[in-house]
């Protein structure tokens, strides 16, 4: 139970029409979930306005509503409050209910296209080995120390956050890692948190259909940063041409991160070999367990975090190069067929370039290289012909098969992405949707040495269709197929 202008504190108000001195049970943005004495609050979002809810909330048993246009006909026993913004109040709100958990720890997010998970778990694993509580939200996963919470969204809703960093705090967490989506920041999901510091990766092709342009999909990002407080810390990767773009007008500490140029924290990829990687970082030589080019920067950012941070470098290090993550993200497949046979959650054409450079630069050059690649469905269009061509241009066969495909067709993603495929390279193709038959192909295709790349999938369990959620597993499908047709 909480009272109602508690939990409304910072809120704007731009009318009020009823009893403030309300207790309520709980906070909720969708009707359906409403019980007796809850507040709703009417957020328009990107398929119905929750504003056409607010009828059916009170039938539910809402005693307040709030929103940001008033209905017609007010009911006299609701309390009704206008605010200009539903989903900052709805953050803002959360934040309160649950007693500002993130003020009570230090949280960092990590925003940009590609690297998020990577680093957040980094940066869980290093700060556990670091000998403290550690809080995690994840794309694959929320994690209480070892203890795992499943996740839904990358970053979970306004009430779902907060209850999460509650029972953090109450864990004993001193640091909680977590990704920031730009769906998330768009929508308000982090509003009212307290962060002691942002990561920017980097940004390249991906939602556009819900961001409609590059630029607004980069000013969702920035928005992460301009409102850091002075207190916290903004570190960005400038190899990245928006990385500077996001410390404009950032009140935060600044700190930069490359690969290539002058930065505070630099490294440089001495070897990139499929054992790992060894990078020189503040002049020293340091071999990781994990693979590819990409991951340089990961690990970069991890290391960077950590010291900014204020622990001691060369424990760093030594934890840094001992963490191997096993989380679908290139991850081996161990076989006795002599194929090295990758899962990766490459979904955007930016990732599945570096990871096929990153096979392109462990590869001898004598054998094949396999991939078998999907899109998802009810995602960026615009991405699929631009990932079909990546995959040809760094493969040596290609078999373009079903990701999620949701509520389209898969035929029509496959379609869509086909238009990609040059005509000098479509010999190398083949169509297969169904994705279990397409990765059996692959695995016959291949011979000893060769390498299978099954890509945008990573650590997920299950395949969406027409809105059920099958059990589909990458690596367990990778290996069954392999174990079928090379241990006959
Ligand atoms: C496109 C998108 O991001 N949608 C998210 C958004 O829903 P929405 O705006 O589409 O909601 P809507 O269906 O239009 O409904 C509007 C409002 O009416 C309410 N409503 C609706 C029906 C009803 O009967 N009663 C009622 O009150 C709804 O609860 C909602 O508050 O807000 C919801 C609540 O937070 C999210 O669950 C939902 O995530 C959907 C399921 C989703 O798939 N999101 C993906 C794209 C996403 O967020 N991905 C990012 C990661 C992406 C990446 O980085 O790769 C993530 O953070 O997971
Ligand atoms: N720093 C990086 N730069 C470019 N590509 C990367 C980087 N790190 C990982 N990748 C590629 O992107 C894929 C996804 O990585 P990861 O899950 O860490 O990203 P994410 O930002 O969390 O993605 P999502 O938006 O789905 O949450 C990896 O499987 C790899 O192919
Ligand atoms: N967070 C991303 C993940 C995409 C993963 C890919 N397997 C797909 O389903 O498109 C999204 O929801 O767009
Ligand atoms: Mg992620």
């Amino acid at each position: 139970m909480a009272l109602l202008k508690d939990i409304l504190y910072k809120v704007k108000l731009l009318s009020v029409s009823g009893n403030m001195e309300l207790d309520v049970n709980s906070i909720h943005f969708d009707s359906r979930k409403v019980l007796n004495n809850d507040v709703f609050v009417a957020i328009n979002g990107t398929q119905v306005d929750g504003h056409e809810y607010i009828e059916a909330a009170i039938e539910k048993g809402a005693k307040a509503i709030v929103c940001e246009n008033l209905p017609k006909k007010l009911n006299p026993e609701i309390t009704y409050i206008q605010t200009d913004n539903s989903a900052r109040a709805l953050g803002l709100m959360a934040d309160n209910f649950y007693d500002h958990p993130s003020s009570k720890l230090s949280l960092v997010a990590i925003t940009g296209t590609n690297g998020k998970t990577t680093t957040v778990t980094l940066l869980h694993q290093l700060f556990r080995r670091l000998g403290y509580n550690v809080g995690l939200l994840s794309t694959v996963q929320n994690q209480i120390n070892e203890s795992v919470i499943p996740a839904t969204h990358t970053t979970p809703d306004a009430m779902q956050l907060n209850e999460l960093l509650q029972k953090m705090v109450k864990a004993g967490c001193s640091y909680v890692f977590m990704e920031a989506s730009s769906h998330a920041i768009d929508q308000e999901r982090m509003s009212g948190l307290k962060l002691a510091g942002a990561v920017f990766s980097n940004i390249s092709h991906d939602h556009l259909d819900y961001h409609k342009s590059f630029e607004s999909y980069i000013k969702a990002k920035k928005k992460l940063f301009d409102e850091l407080p002075a207190t916290a810390f903004a570190l960005v990767n400038v190899d990245d041409k928006r990385g500077m773009v996001m410390l404009q007008n950032c009140k935060a500490t600044k700190y930069t991160y490359s690969l290539k140029m002058m930065a505070n924290y630099r490294a440089k990829v001495l070897s990139n070999a499929i054992q790992g990687l060894e990078l020189n970082i503040d002049q020293k030589d340091v071999w990781f367990r994990l693979i590819g080019y990409f991951n340089a920067y990961n690990l970069l950012a991890t290391y960077a975090v950590a010291t900014i941070l204020e622990e001691d470098s060369i424990e760093v290090l030594t934890h840094l190069s001992q963490i191997e993550l096993k989380n679908g993200r290139f991850e081996q497949i161990p076989n006795n067929a002599g194929i090295t046979a990758i899962v990766d959650y490459a979904h955007t054409p930016d990732a599945l370039e570096n990871v096929l450079h990153t096979i392109d630069n462990i590869r001898t050059g004598n054998e094949q290289v396999l991939t078998v690649i999907g899109c998802g469905g009810n995602r960026d269009k615009d991405k699929r012909p631009l990932m079909a061509e990546i995959a040809c241009r760094l493969s040596d066969r290609v078999i373009l098969t079903s990701d999620n495909p949701r509520n389209e067709e898969p035929g029509q993603i496959i379609a869509d992405m086909q238009k990609g495929v040059p005509i000098s390279q479509v010999r190398k193709v083949t169509n297969l949707p169904d994705r279990k038959e397409a990765i059996k192909l692959a695995c016959s295709f291949a011979q000893k040495g060769d390498i299978i790349l099954v890509a945008g999938k990573g650590h997920e369990t299950y395949q969406e269709i027409k809105g059920v959620k099958h059990h589909f597993d990458d690596k367990e499908t990778v290996n069954e197929m392999l174990n079928l047709i090379h241990n006959r």
